[in-house]
């Protein structure tokens, strides 16, 4: 058994991945609270007396939280998480960028996760703290990406950037007659209006298609887009499986062992 994990930019995302599947686990803001609390909450009553063998991670929050949880991991279960990273190629999906390590780790697992259920064309967008496209033709061959702030990043940054204007996380409607409903809806639609562009781009050059969206604002980008859209909460934390899944016995044994508390031994 093992725990798969996506912390985002914004919030950790995380599952059990056992002999029955995948079952998900409380998502949580990871800037607004204690993390050894919600692991002890969160994780510990999930898993009962098991324990997990690995815990992997895709990781696009830099150090802010990972060394924390490592932490927490050697503690309670002796093993240290292993961060999976984005490369050249996996499992036949070849990656557009120059320099693969610079592409987005979440990016990398969403598109993972989306080849080992669908074959053919495919669009993956993740809309959270950023929203990104990405474009896989039928050969597994990445096309590269567009990136833009999420909806809430829109919102935040008029707050931020206006003397008049704040966050407004309302309905979305295309014409307001108050503040906080222009924002809510010129936010909204500025997502949804480029998402459809980006798709329609992106059937000019692979086509048949499949256009997937994960991520906190994909509920949105679904019940708005004109165009027909697969929704997948699960798509990075399947592509962290997958990742994880190819490591070999020696990579796993290397990568879990707790430094820290063989250290202290
Ligand atoms: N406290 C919060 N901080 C940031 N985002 C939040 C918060 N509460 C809810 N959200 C919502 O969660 C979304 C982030 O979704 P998610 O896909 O998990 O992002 P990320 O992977 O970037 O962390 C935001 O776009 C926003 O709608
Ligand atoms: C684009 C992202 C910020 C998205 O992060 P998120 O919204 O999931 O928190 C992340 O994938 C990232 O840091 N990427 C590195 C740059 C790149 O992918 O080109
Ligand atoms: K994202």
């Amino acid at each position: 058994m093992r725990i798969l994990v996506d912390i985002g930019n914004s919030r950790c995302k995380s599952a059990i991945e056992d002999e029955d599947g995948l079952h998900p686990l409380e998502t949580f803001a990871w800037k607004d609270v204690f993390l050894h609390e919600v692991l002890d909450r969160v994780w510990l009553k999930a898993l009962g007396e098991r324990r997990p063998e690995s815990v992997h991670v895709s990781n696009v929050a830099g150090e802010r939280l990972l060394p924390n949880m490592s932490a927490w991991c050697c503690d309670k279960f002796a093993i240290k998480p292993i961060a999976i990273h984005s490369v050249a190629e996996f499992n036949g999906l070849k990656n557009a960028y120059n320099e693969p390590e610079t592409f987005g780790v979440d990016r990398w697992a969403a598109m993972i996760g989306a080849r080992a259920q669908y074959s053919g064309g495919l669009c993956v967008i993740d809309s959270g703290t950023a929203t990104t496209v990405d474009l896989i033709d039928a050969d597994g061959v990445h096309l590269g990406g567009a990136i833009l702030p999420g909806i809430y990043t829109m919102r935040r940054s008029l707050g931020k950037y206006t003397s008049a204007l704040f966050a407004a996380d309302g309905d979305i409607s295309p014409f307001s007659d108050n503040t906080a409903g222009g924002i809510a809806g010129g936010t909204g639609f500025a997502s949804i209006g480029a998402m459809e562009r980006l798709v329609y781009e992106a059937s000019q050059r692979v086509s048949p298609m499949t256009t997937i969206v994960t991520g906190g604002e994909a509920k949105i980008l679904e019940s708005f887009m004109r165009i027909p859209v697969v929704h997948d909460e699960l798509l990075v934390l399947k592509g962290v499986s997958e990742m994880g899944g190819a490591l070999s016995e020696i990579e796993l044994g290397l990568a879990s062992t707790c430094c820290d508390r063989l250290s202290l031994n």
